[in-house]
């Protein structure tokens, strides 16, 4: 008894090595780390929330910075806030990321990028029924057109730089799962993940590589207009991972940009949420390799707990409120 237990022991060993070791020689691409001391680090919606903490994190990590943003007056208010946090100077852009002529000038003032972190979003919570379509080609011009625009610009400038690269991307937990009121922003979001995954292909013969990053809820001023409208059936699920602070977020995402990982998550529920939808993504890690190939279908099963609980939701609210309407009537 006591032989077979052990025997069986040893096999699993040699089953659990066996993999990691051909996981390692063969996960792509390898491993990287992105220096950003001394380095050029462009961030797009640098003015606020997730963008403004990244760019006050990079300018005390001895980068030179440059912001882009729509409005002047918050693009000097930022750049007066991290000169007096950090005695950093950064450079201000005034552009819209719609506009692709307005970007490329600004690509090709701030001069040749390192690390570009494509950041700028906009989001309004809403059922599609209820938006309209200009709400919808506004969050797929300025989450998904606009970060090929910013792409576009900046990436001639960005190869041959002697030290990896990097293009980064903010994509939200909702660019991983599609939530209620969010068609639109999901939509946007999801969009990243196909961009980021095929322009990885493209550029890693020039030494830049992408990085997709998904935070949670995060207590941004863009958040808290957000929360005022949005579908209370939203704020429910996307409880299901909770809220961040937005300094957190940013230095996850900056850690984890360095860390030349693909897919960032910011926390143990974005971890796997990233393992149940890991797809064809490029995995440069051999031991979350490794996690993806031993748990994708336990993580699937805890996924399918979630959905039940969001339809559960659901049918809670469509019911009561067909109840209240037809007491109205
Ligand atoms: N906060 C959250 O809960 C989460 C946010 N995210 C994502 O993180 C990113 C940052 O969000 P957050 O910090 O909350 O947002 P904020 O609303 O606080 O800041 C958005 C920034 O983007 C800029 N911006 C907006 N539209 C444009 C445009 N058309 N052209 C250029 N710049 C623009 C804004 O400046 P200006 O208006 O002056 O142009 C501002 O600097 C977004 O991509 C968002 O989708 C992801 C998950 C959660
Ligand atoms: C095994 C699987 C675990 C699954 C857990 C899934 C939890 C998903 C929650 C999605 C939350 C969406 C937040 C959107 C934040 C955002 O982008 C807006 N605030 C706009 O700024």
């Amino acid at each position: 008894m006591a032989a077979v237990s052990s025997l069986s022991l040893v096999i699993t060993l040699f089953f659990i090595v066996s993999l990691l070791i051909i996981l390692a020689l063969i996960v792509r691409p390898r491993p990287v780390k992105i220096p950003i001391k001394s380095r050029h680090v462009f961030i797009t919606g640098g003015s606020s929330g997730i963008g403004l903490a990244l760019a006050h994190l990079a300018a005390s990590e001895g980068a030179r910075v440059s912001i882009l943003a729509r409005s002047v007056s918050k693009l000097a208010e930022a750049k007066r806030s991290i000169r007096l946090a950090t005695g950093v100077e950064v450079a201000t852009f005034s552009a819209d990321v719609r506009d692709y002529e307005a970007v490329s000038r600004a690509a090709e003032e701030s001069g040749p990028v390192d690390v570009l972190i494509v950041n700028q979003g906009v989001f309004i919570g809403k059922e599609l029924e209820k938006q309209s379509a200009e709400e919808v080609k506004f969050m797929i011009d300025v989450n998904l057109v606009g970060s090929f625009n910013v792409i576009k610009a900046a990436l001639p400038s960005m190869k041959g730089r002697g030290l990896p690269a990097s293009i980064s991307l903010v994509s939200s937990q909702a660019g991983q799962a599609g939530i209620y009121g969010y068609t639109a922003y999901s939509a946007s979001k999801f969009g990243l993940q196909g961009l980021a995954q095929a322009l990885q292909q493209e550029v890693i013969s020039h030494d830049i590589h992408v990085s997709l990053l998904f935070p949670p809820d995060t207590d941004t001023p863009g958040f808290e207009e957000e929360q005022k409208k949005r579908p209370e059936l939203t704020s429910i699920i996307a409880a299901s991972s909770g809220s961040m602070k937005t300094k957190e977020v940013a230095k996850i995402c900056l850690d984890g940009i360095k860390a030349g990982k693909f897919t960032v998550t910011c926390h143990f529920i974005g971890y796997l949420l990233s393992i149940a939808t890991s797809g064809m993504s490029p995995q440069r890690s051999f031991w979350l390799a490794f996690m993806e190939v031993m748990f994708g279908s336990l993580v699937r099963f805890v996924g399918l707990f979630f959905q039940w609980g969001w339809y559960n939701t659901i049918d809670k609210w469509s019911k009561q409120n067909k109840t209240s309407n037809s007491k109205l009537a």
